[in-house]
């Protein structure tokens, strides 16, 4: 039995500086974790990579040779990686042993995860290997100053949730950027009315029932349970990291001794 961790969120949310904190976290506590980049337009990496996409394909050469822009070279790109899962894929995934720790540092194109099936077959492709796989959305808290970049980021992670059906982890990145805590728990309190009256306020009185089930939508699912991620604290990362050991069962049977962290607190 392996693990992964498919790591995904809008661009420039955190997603490469999470992969090279948990690596460096890892190191510190002796676990192994490997970090793959499936990003073909990925340049410089703060972590040692075990796997990258560009041995497969690279964003410029596409966008070079076959005159597309970069949101075209992305898809192709993403498409070459899905035609190549038996062969490309596999040789690679055989690098790994078969309990190995996987993270999966992926591009920022939300479409991949709700409109084009790539990673779809990519994590079928993982399951058939025997990989029990956790997505990590992550969504930048500067998010949270707006209610509609909020609802939308919701909305993204929840169609990947959809899209992927698989355990799904969200997380509230870049914390140490928020001054005031008060400002973000309007937005995690689904009981508070705050987001449906703020949109009321954006919009045309028309749009009121849409917004109240969009309200509704993002309740339901459970979308408010957002695990904050600062990194300035010792125990933060950590933290994230139990939680998704336990959507992947990972260490089940180890004698594991995680020291129980608040995310509230300071050190
Ligand atoms: N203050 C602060 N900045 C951060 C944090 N995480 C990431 N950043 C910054 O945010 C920017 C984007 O971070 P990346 O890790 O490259 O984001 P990404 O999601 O991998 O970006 P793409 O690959 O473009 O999708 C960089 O300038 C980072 O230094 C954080 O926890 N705190």
């Amino acid at each position: 039995m392996g693990y992964a961790q498919l790591v995904i969120g809008p661009a420039g949310s955190g997603k490469s500086t999470y992969c090279a904190s948990l690596h460096q976290h890892c190191e510190t506590i002796g676990r192994a974790v490997h970090i793959v980049n499936l990003d073909p337009a990925a340049e410089n990496f703060d972590y040692p990579v075990a796997m990258d996409i560009k041995e497969l394909i690279s964003l410029d050469d596409v966008m070079e040779e076959l005159g597309l822009g970069p949101n075209g070279a992305l898809i192709y790109c993403m498409e070459h990686l899905e035609e190549s899962l038996d062969d490309w894929l596999e040789e690679e995934l055989e690098n790994f042993a078969e309990d190995d720790y996987i993270v999966f540092d992926c591009p920022g194109q939300i479409e991949l995860y709700s409109h084009v099936p790539v990673f779809k077959n990519f994590v079928e492709h993982l399951k058939r290997k025997n990989i029990n796989v956790c997505v990590v959305y992550l969504l930048d808290s500067q998010f949270m100053t707006d209610v509609a970049k909020f609802i939308s980021g919701c909305m993204a992670s929840l169609s990947a949730m959809i899209q992927l059906e698989l355990p799904h982890v969200n997380i509230l990145s870049k914390m140490d950027l928020v001054r005031n805590k008060k400002d973000i728990e309007d937005y995690l309190n689904p009981e508070s009315q705050f987001l449906l009256s703020e949109l009321n306020q954006r919009m045309a009185p028309r749009f009121g029932k849409l917004n109240k089930a969009l309200i509704e939508l993002v309740d339901q699912y459970n979308m408010v349970s957002f695990v904050p991620l600062d990194l300035r604290k010792k125990g933060s990362i950590q933290y994230i990291l139990s939680q998704i050991d336990m959507c992947i069962q990972y260490g089940e049977d180890a004698d594991v001794k995680i020291r129980d962290f608040d995310p509230e607190d300071d050190d």
